[in-house]
């Protein structure tokens, strides 16, 4: 667990009602924060429910899903944290769901299976984010929606266009989940430099799926002078990082327990935004103009009252880089496209 984070989980358990520190000093209290999690019941859904139960900056947890969320939010609300659980299932009970929420996270949507591509998942999940994104659209308006199902290259702008035909597209306040990539590329970075994972920062721009996730172990800290091979090889680990564990799974799915934690740390921030703490930055897949072909791209992005507060500049790249941000140019562009393209149907 990120040491901050570790923090924060530790703090949630040792915290009163007061908001008291654990040196039993009054501090600023904490706001109200309504996070819905949509999905809450699947292999993400559950573990991402208890780490979201963990978090002190969450005052109401709402857990939805098709069904079995009554058990999952049984489950989590025994656990002596800052907010109430309430398990939704079923689409009747999706608007009392979404209402109010600050937050909606979501993992709903099928998982790949070996030999799949994410791609071979938008036939299904497409339909799924579509209906979730109207509902969204209509309930909580305001929310900043986390993005995790995939294929998050499509997927995002189905959201985009679902909020622009129902006049409530924020640019601002839609993101696609890419902290995994993050994650991964910090952990595998870690191994390589023999540095503490626990300090190592690694930017991944770009989209969330094969070529299109694009590490900068370039801009990665502490700086470390690995071989140009050894770079090659993180590059493509960091891009199979999903592939490596759908096919360690076997047919029983793909990341969740790491993507539960990635999709923690993400939405960690954006409440952290939320409540006007300065310089939250993380890589999110976001609506931006970094790339003139690209209208959705994944960079540095500081997260502020508003959601998106700033896109930041993509930094100097090595040749390598250079030629891998050419690389995926096509495949996001017609991943967006693809998306775009159901949304207007
Ligand atoms: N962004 C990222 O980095 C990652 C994304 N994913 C994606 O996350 C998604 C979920 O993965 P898992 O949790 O492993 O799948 P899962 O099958 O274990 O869980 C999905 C859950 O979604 C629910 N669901 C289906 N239709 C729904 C609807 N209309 N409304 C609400 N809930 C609905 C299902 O009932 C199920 O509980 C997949 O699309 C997967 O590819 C997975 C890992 C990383
Ligand atoms: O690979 C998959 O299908 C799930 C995913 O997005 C990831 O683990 O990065």
């Amino acid at each position: 667990m990120r040491p901050s984070m570790f923090r924060s989980v530790q703090s949630a358990v040792s915290r009163t009602s007061s908001h008291l520190t654990r040196r039993g000093y009054a501090t600023e209290p904490v706001p109200e924060r309504k996070v819905a999690i949509l999905g809450a019941a699947g292999g993400i859904g559950q573990p991402l429910s208890l780490l979201m139960k963990l978090n002190p900056l969450v005052s109401t947890l709402s857990l939805y899903d098709i069904a079995g969320t009554p058990g999952v939010a049984a489950d989590v609300s025994h656990i002596n944290s800052r907010s109430e659980v309430t398990g939704y299932a079923g689409e009747e009970e999706l608007g009392k769901a979404l209402e109010g929420a600050d937050v909606v996270i979501i993992p709903a949507g099928v998982p790949r299976k070996p030999g799949m591509t994410r791609d071979d998942l938008f036939n299904i999940n497409a339909g799924i984010v579509k209906s979730l994104a109207t509902a969204i659209s209509k309930y909580c308006p305001h929310a900043l929606v986390n993005m995790i199902s995939n294929p998050v290259n499509s997927t995002v702008p189905i959201a985009a266009e679902v909020f622009k035909k129902a006049g409530t597209y924020d640019e601002k306040r839609l993101f696609g989940v890419t902290t995994l990539d993050v994650v991964r590329a910090k952990t595998f970075y870690a191994g390589k430099a023999k540095v503490p994972v626990a300090d190592v920062n690694v930017p991944v721009i770009g989209g969330h799926a094969g070529v299109t996730i694009l590490p900068l172990f370039s801009q990665a800290t502490p700086q470390a002078n690995l071989d140009d091979d050894v770079i090659k090889a993180l590059t493509a680990r960091t891009q199979d990082g999903g592939t490596e564990v759908v096919t360690a799974k076997a047919g029983k799915g793909s990341a969740t327990l790491s993507m539960a934690y990635a999709g923690a740390i993400f939405a960690d921030a954006c409440l952290k935004g939320l409540n006007g703490v300065p310089d939250v930055i993380e890589c999110s897949y976001v609506q931006s103009n970094l790339i003139a072909e690209l209208p959705f791209f994944a960079s540095k992005v500081r997260i502020g009252k508003n959601g998106v507060e700033e896109i930041l500049g993509l930094g100097s790249l090595s040749d390598f880089e250079q030629q891998g941000l050419e690389n995926l140019k096509a495949e996001l562009k017609s991943s967006i496209e693809k998306g775009i393209k159901f949304a207007s149907q």
